[in-house]
Formats: C-alpha cells, structure tokens, sequence
C-alpha cells in the first residue's frame, strides 16, 4: 500500500470524559432519577394484569400467595383507574410488555424493580411463584432507555418493596422472607456507590413480607409507621436523622384495607385506596392531601397502590 499519510500519534490528546453518570443520564439516557418516595412523581412503570391473573379460583388462589380469587375485568378496571390519578397528575405512565402469562403477580412492580438517581436495580424475587417475573422488567426497561445499574444475581434475592427511601443519602433496607443477606447486600453497595451514606438495616416481622405494609413516607422526613413493626433499632436511627413518625394504629387498615400502601404524587399529597376512613383522617390530621381510588379487586391479590407502581422519574428530594 502507497503510504499516503505520515502516522502520527493520536492517543496523547485523547482524554475521557471526566463528568459523572449522573451529569449525563439525562442527555444519554433520559430523565429517568428517584431518590426518595415523595419527591413530585413524573413517570411510573406499570403492568396491566393480562391473561395471567384468569383462573385464579377459591382451589388455588394460595398457590399464588393471594388473598382470595380474583375479577379480572373489576381488577383490571381498578388498574385503569389508578393510571388514570397517574395521568391526571401529570404523571406519565409506562407498561411492561412481553410479560410472561403464568405469573399473577407479576402486576406488583414494585417488587420487580427499586429505582435509583442513576438507574433501575432489576430484582430477583424470592418465591418460586414469581420468579422471572423480572426478565420482562428489565427488556422493558432497556426499551424504554432506563439504565440498569444491577440486576441482583448469586444466592441474593431481593424485592424492591424491601428497600425504602427516606432521603438521597438514606434508604432502610429489610431483610425478611423476600430478601436476603446476600440481596440486601448487592443493594447497599450499588447505594453506597451512588452516595447514599446512611444504610438502616433492619429485619422484616415474620408476618410481613415487605416494608410497605407497614411504613411509607407522605413528605419530606415524614414517615408513618404501625409502631408494633418497626423494631425500636429502625425507628431511633430515624428519628436521630430527624425523621418525624407519625404512628397509624389500625390493624384493619393496615392488614384488610392497605391503607399505608400509597403512593405520594408530591411531598404531603397521596393517592390511597379509598374505604380507609381511619387512614383518610390520619393523613388529613397531619396535613396531607389525599385522593382516593377504589382497589378493592386489587387487593385480592394482596397488594395495593404502592405495590403495583414503580417509580421510573421523581423530582430530586431537595434537602
Ligand atoms: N410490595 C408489596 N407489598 N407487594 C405485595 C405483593 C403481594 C404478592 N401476592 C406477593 O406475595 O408477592
């Protein structure tokens, strides 16, 4: 070959690019970022129950750790509805496709996913009932553009209801029967990696499966509890961070009506399942702005509004 050219050396003026992940996610990425449960809601990532939640019958409603059998249509309509509050609230709602058909639960998203201000964590959840819900979670999520930052894998599972945040550089994580040490602890370095400084260890009751049955935050630093859950370990570590706790002490609501498990649409403003008058008066006591949606078919399933969400895009939690 004719030489052309002079070779000269190129490599010494090429230097990398020195700014963070977190300086470019929304150029290269897309505004995908949570870091708290209250901050102003943007985007959400749903999956309407499809085929898989058909046939659940009073024989083998347990197989799939349901409360009882299911509506499909009523459950899918209550479903609708509760995108719809999303929407009406400028919240934009996004679907799971391709996801299997013999997983009922796979519409608790929650437990599939724990979002991050750099990505997605995809989960491993931990009954064989659910397994695999997740692959579809994370095709999903590559569609949509949402970086995945970890996928929890060896012996770890983990569910993303196990994990709460409470501020950007706090999260609570409970070990139980849906997570383990080995998840809790693939969790906690990704957080450690993205500069969440306080982890609060705890363990999850035996007659619990996931934190949000029984905390959930309504504003910034403000945390309801049913208090005979929350070991005194957990609850001091909050308070030390100046966390207020509000106690809620009906176990009706808690357990039959999943009254705590709501979403916030912004600091002090939540979508909750209606019927929960104790829970309406609670909230509104301490200031919260509620809006309520029927979910009564949903709740055969053993979840409600908070398990059914996950968060693809919340404003930043200013401190
Ligand atoms: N985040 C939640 N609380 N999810 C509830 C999931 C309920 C579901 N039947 C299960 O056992 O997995």
């Amino acid at each position: 070959m004719p030489v052309t050219q002079k070779v000269t050396v190129q490599g010494e003026r090429w230097f990398p690019s020195e700014q963070p992940f977190s300086n470019e996610i929304k150029e290269l990425w897309g505004n995908w970022y949570c870091d708290s449960e209250v901050g102003k809601l943007r985007a959400v990532l749903m999956h309407r129950p499809g085929k898989e939640i058909e046939g659940i019958t009073s024989e083998n409603f347990h197989d799939f750790r349901f409360r009882a059998p299911i509506n499909p249509e009523r459950a899918r309509k209550q479903h609708d509805d509760l995108a719809n509050v999303y929407r009406t609230h400028g919240v934009e709602v996004h679907y799971i496709e391709g996801q299997r058909t013999d997983r009922p639960n796979a519409m608790f998203m929650r437990d599939l996913m724990f979002m991050t201000p750099e990505g997605a964590i995809v989960c491993r959840p931990a009954i064989p009932a659910r397994r695999g819900e997740e692959k579809a979670v994370a095709k999903t999520l590559a569609s949509l553009g949402v970086p995945i930052i970890k996928t929890i894998n060896g012996d770890g599972y983990f569910e993303g209801a196990s994990a709460m945040w409470i501020n950007r550089e706090t999260v609570i994580i409970g070990t139980g029967s849906r997570t383990n040490e080995s998840g809790a602890c693939q969790v906690e370095t990704e957080l450690r990696n993205i500069g969440v400084k306080n982890i609060i260890r705890t363990q999850i009751p035996y007659g619990s499966i996931h934190l949000d049955g029984y905390m959930n935050m309504v504003d910034k630093n403000k945390l309801v509890i049913f208090p005979w859950h929350v070991t005194y370990d957990c609850a001091k570590q909050l308070l030390d961070l100046g966390i207020e706790l509000i106690e809620f002490t009906n176990i009706d609501e808690l357990k039959l009506g999943m009254g705590l498990n709501f979403v916030a649409l912004e600091p002090g403003k939540v979508v909750m399942v209606a019927n929960n008058p104790y829970t309406k008066q609670l909230l509104e006591k301490n200031g919260i702005e509620v809006v309520e949606v029927v979910l009564d078919e949903l709740l055969n399933g053993w979840g409600a509004i908070h398990c059914t969400t996950a968060f693809l895009n919340r404003d930043p939690l200013k401190p």
